[in-house]
């Protein structure tokens, strides 16, 4: 484990410390000037270790000396003032001392006061540290604020966004409206360009104005969240996009509400995302299966790991329909899958039946459930299931675009050696050959993909992207893909249970959206508590609206086989 040394444990340093323990994966040491502070911030971080599981060591020591064995060193004096310039001219002359200890420094010093910039050029040029070795947080606090503001804008998670932001810290930051993204869709198409104005004022304008309200205390969470980002980076020597240091968001958990949730089915893909759900400790899961005795056993096996995940919640096996009980949330995996040679198409004639039994039982114990559906042929078997469920259409909806975007996300990322958390992508259409995938959509860090990668590199990418199932299937020839399904499934399903709101391409019935009425098509749509709550509608051209087209009529060559298999079973 690498261990990084706080310098400065007021708020910046302990919030730093904080951070880093919550994720438990640094031991850090923290250090300050004034006799007492980090002996007292660390003791008072270990004492919430019990509760809050941190087995990291936080310590403290009056030795800068001790520092010097560390992996990384953050820089978080801090002076409040009334403005960044006072607060700079302040730590100046620590600055300067500290440059000259650490010349002959072996790690990575990372600079999380505030003046950011001013404070990393100037310690930068007086240590004669390789300037590889020396970086500020940056502006990356501006990139989180845009985040967080157009999210509350939109109504959605912060995660969906991404907005490098560039030149300096506050006032002074560049933010290019063109290169602010929401899922790989360009911000003008979600909101007026007047209103990105405005957001974009509002967080040149916040350093100020943060600082004017905490009556010259200083704000740091933000500060001190964006330092653990890159502290993360470099520990796990991530290649992401730095683009000024704009590295993803951070979260801390909520641990809110507890909830019936149920997995229909033990098998692969119900039962790799019962296991990313419950690691999510948030809401029961109960999993069903019509394999006597399989579900129960799955259910067990997973409770036996409660000790070292802390859960608080139930997860438990059952061949009993009566059991899904006032379930919120069901997740349809029952069904067939795949083997080398088989279309999904292949698979209709056995889901569709299942799908019908399960949607009854739906209908009957949880009336009021949302209901995922992932068994194929996706976009038909959701069909069935909204049909036999006589569910509103805003409840039932199709796991098949977050698995193919992620797909294509981990593509885009290999290629380009990054990490595929800064990379959007969207692809749409049915879940099959024809799905679109959508290279204008796609950015990197906000950066359009065009801009990165050649035409002819996009189209390779999208077409294995295509057959990224296919690809799956013919490796393991006994079924089909589960760990990227099961974790798409449950990324929708936590955000559900988080009572969050997300911008993703979701399998949705439409009414009139893209000109196709009566089917379920991959779409990109606002999923929120209850559901569906709109579709978006995006500015395709003329080439991706015919793909798009396309694909619907191959969704609706499966309705009518659907439609055949019904009269046939009549
Ligand atoms: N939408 C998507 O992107 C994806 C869809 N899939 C589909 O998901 C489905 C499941 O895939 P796997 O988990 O790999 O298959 P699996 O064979 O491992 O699991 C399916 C389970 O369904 C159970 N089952 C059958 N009839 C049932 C019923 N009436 N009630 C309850 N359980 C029942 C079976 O006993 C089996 O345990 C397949 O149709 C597959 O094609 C898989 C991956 C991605
Ligand atoms: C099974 C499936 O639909 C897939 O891996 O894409």
């Amino acid at each position: 484990m690498k261990t990084v040394g706080i310098i400065g444990a007021r708020n910046i340093g302990a919030s730093i410390a904080f951070f880093l323990a919550e994720q438990r994966i640094t031991k850090t040491i923290l250090y300050d000037s004034s006799d007492g502070i980090a002996q007292g911030k660390s003791l008072d971080l270990m004492e919430a270790a019990p509760i809050r599981h941190f087995d990291t060591m936080v310590s403290n020591t009056q030795s800068l000396d001790t520092l010097l064995k560390t992996d990384i060193i953050c820089i978080a004096l801090e002076a409040p003032s009334a403005t960044p310039a006072s607060e700079f001219t302040t730590l100046l002359p620590q600055l300067k001392e500290l440059a000259q200890f650490l010349k002959h420094y072996t790690g990575i010093v990372l600079i999380a006061s505030r003046a950011n910039e001013a404070c990393t050029t100037v310690f930068s040029k007086l240590s004669d540290l390789n300037s590889d070795h020396v970086i500020g947080v940056g502006t990356l606090v501006d990139s989180m604020r845009i985040k967080n503001n157009i999210a509350q804008e939109l109504g959605i998670v912060a995660e969906d966004v991404q907005a490098p932001v560039f030149g300096m810290q506050g006032s002074n930051a560049i933010i290019f409206p063109s290169y602010i993204s929401v899922s790989g869709i360009p911000l003008p198409e979600l909101i007026s360009a007047s209103k990105i104005q405005n957001i974009i004022k509002e967080v040149q304008e916040m350093n100020n104005n943060l600082l004017m309200l905490s009556k010259d205390r200083g704000v740091y969470y933000a500060q001190a969240a964006a330092a653990v980002e890159i502290i993360e980076a470099i520990i796990y020597n991530e290649n992401r996009v730095l683009c000024s240091c704009t590295v993803g968001n951070f979260h801390i958990p909520d641990i809110a509400l507890s909830t019936t949730q149920v997995i229909n089915a033990k098998g692969n893909v119900g039962a790799t995302a019962a296991y990313f759900i419950a690691k999510e400790n948030i809401a029961d899961v109960l999993l069903l299966d019509v394999v006597e005795g399989l579900p129960q056993s799955k259910g067990l096996d997973f409770s036996h790991t409660g000790s070292f995940h802390g859960y608080d919640i139930h997860i438990r096996g059952t061949n009993d329909f009566k059991e899904i009980k006032d379930a919120d949330i069901i997740v349809h995996t029952a069904g067939i899958a795949r083997k080398p040679g088989m279309d999904r198409m292949d698979l209709l004639k056995i889901n569709v039946g299942i799908v019908t039994d399960v949607s009854h039982a739906i209908r009957q114990y949880a009336p009021n459930a949302l209901v995922v559906v992932v068994a194929n042929p996706l976009d038909i078997i959701a069909l069935a299931c909204l049909q036999e469920t006589g569910f509103p259409s805003s409840r039932v909806f199709g796991m098949a675009g977050v698995l193919d975007s992620t797909r294509l996300r981990y593509f885009i990322a290999e290629e380009l050696n990054v990490l595929p958390d800064d990379v959007f992508s969207m692809v749409l259409g049915g879940h099959g050959d024809t799905m679109v995938p959508l290279p204008r959509y796609t950015t990197v860090a906000g950066i359009p993909l065009t801009e990165l990668l050649s035409d002819k590199k996009i189209k390779e990418l999208s077409l294995r992207t295509q057959k990224g199932g296919a690809e799956i299937v013919n490796y393991l020839k006994t079924g089909s893909a589960y760990y990227a399904p099961a974790a798409s499934t449950a990324k929708m399903v936590i955000t559900l249970l988080h009572g969050q709101r997300t911008i993703i391409p979701v399998s949705v019935f439409l009414n009139g959206e893209y000109g196709q009425k009566g089917i379920f098509l991959g779409l990109p749509v606002i999923l929120g508590p209850k559901g569906i709550e709109k579709t978006i509608e995006l500015s395709l051209n003329k080439e991706e609206l015919s793909a798009l087209q396309h694909s619907a009529e191959e969704v609706q060559k499966g309705i009518e086989e659907l439609k055949i298999l019904r009269s046939s079973s009549i």
